[in-house]
């Protein structure tokens, strides 16, 4: 790193929510090829989140955005560094991982599918005061809190997840995440499965979430229209490498790679075209 790169880096550490170096994830592969070289899926990634900004990364399936949140959440071994909010999830042990969790919200793509058909949406979202120990929460009061932040009705605590509709799921998603009052969530294909009308009102939710709570959030998605309706910052990313960086504008209107080119000019279909090149 040259010296100006140094201090920029210094004097901005403290406007990062989250700050991800050469970070890298691979997995052996298994089978009859037992001595050939891991599968490299995150290759010498860095991308910094800004306190209060949205950074939605985009690439094709197989592009390793999954393997990419997943180290950053510290679900997966990984090399290189990831810091939420100041602190190394890279090799943290599990009391200093489960101190960070507290850090950030994790938003699934199926967040109420994951959980138990049996627990209740108040359940659900006030589960990770339990999980933290948070155990004098009023939890009826802290559900309502929650569930008035994401724009669902009072008595939504008491409903089972068969009992919601796709949105409402995403939301009580949304709203799970932010139970502890992070600064930082990190959302793997947030509107996955939704139609298009309930995408658009998930994705204004979650602007609004950020604009009121000075939320940062990183995004990974293959869906352009999410990308291009919320994100501030974008990440291209091919094959586990970043290839490109920039803000939305630039983005959509001077793509610097070929590869970005050709992926917006895609029409929304990404899926498959790694496996098949
Ligand atoms: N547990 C695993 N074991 C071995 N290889 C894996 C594993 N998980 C992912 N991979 C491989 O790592 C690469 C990146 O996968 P990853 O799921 O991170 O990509 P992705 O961009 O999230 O894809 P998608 O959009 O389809 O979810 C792929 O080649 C995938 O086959």
């Amino acid at each position: 790193m040259n010296i100006a790169a140094a201090t920029f880096s210094q004097d901005h550490a403290g406007d990062e929510a989250l700050r991800i170096s050469n970070l890298r994830v691979s997995y052996s592969r298994k089978g009859l090829l037992t001595n050939s070289s891991p599968l490299v899926a995150v290759d010498s990634i860095s991308l910094s989140v800004a306190k209060g900004e949205i950074y939605a990364i985009i690439g094709e399936s197989g592009s390793g955005k999954t393997s990419l949140l997943r180290a950053a959440a510290g679900l997966l071994p990984a090399s290189g560094s990831v810091r939420i909010d100041g602190r190394e999830v890279v090799g943290a042990s599990k009391g200093e991982l489960r101190a960070i969790r507290a850090r950030f919200g994790l938003m699934f793509q199926d967040p109420v599918g994951s959980l138990s058909p049996r627990l209740t949406v108040q359940s659900i979202i006030t589960e990770p005061f339990r999980i933290h120990g948070v155990s004098k929460k009023d939890m009826a009061a802290e559900a309502r809190r929650l569930l008035k932040l994401v724009s669902l009705p009072e008595d939504f605590a008491g409903r089972y997840p068969h009992q919601l509709s796709g949105g409402q799921a995403r939301r009580v998603g949304v709203a799970r995440a932010l139970a502890l009052e992070p600064a930082l969530i990190l959302a793997d294909e947030p509107t996955a499965g939704l139609d298009v009308s309930v995408q658009g009102e998930l994705l204004n939710l979650l602007r609004d979430l950020q604009e009121k709570l000075g939320l940062a959030i990183l995004i990974i998605t293959h869906n352009l229209h999410v990308v291009r309706h919320i994100a501030d910052r974008i990440g291209i990313v091919y094959k586990g490498r970043m290839i490109e960086e920039g803000d939305n504008d630039s983005i959509f209107g001077s793509p610097a790679e070929d590869y970005t080119k050709l992926l917006l000019a895609s029409n929304l279909h990404l899926k498959n075209r790694v496996a098949r090149a």
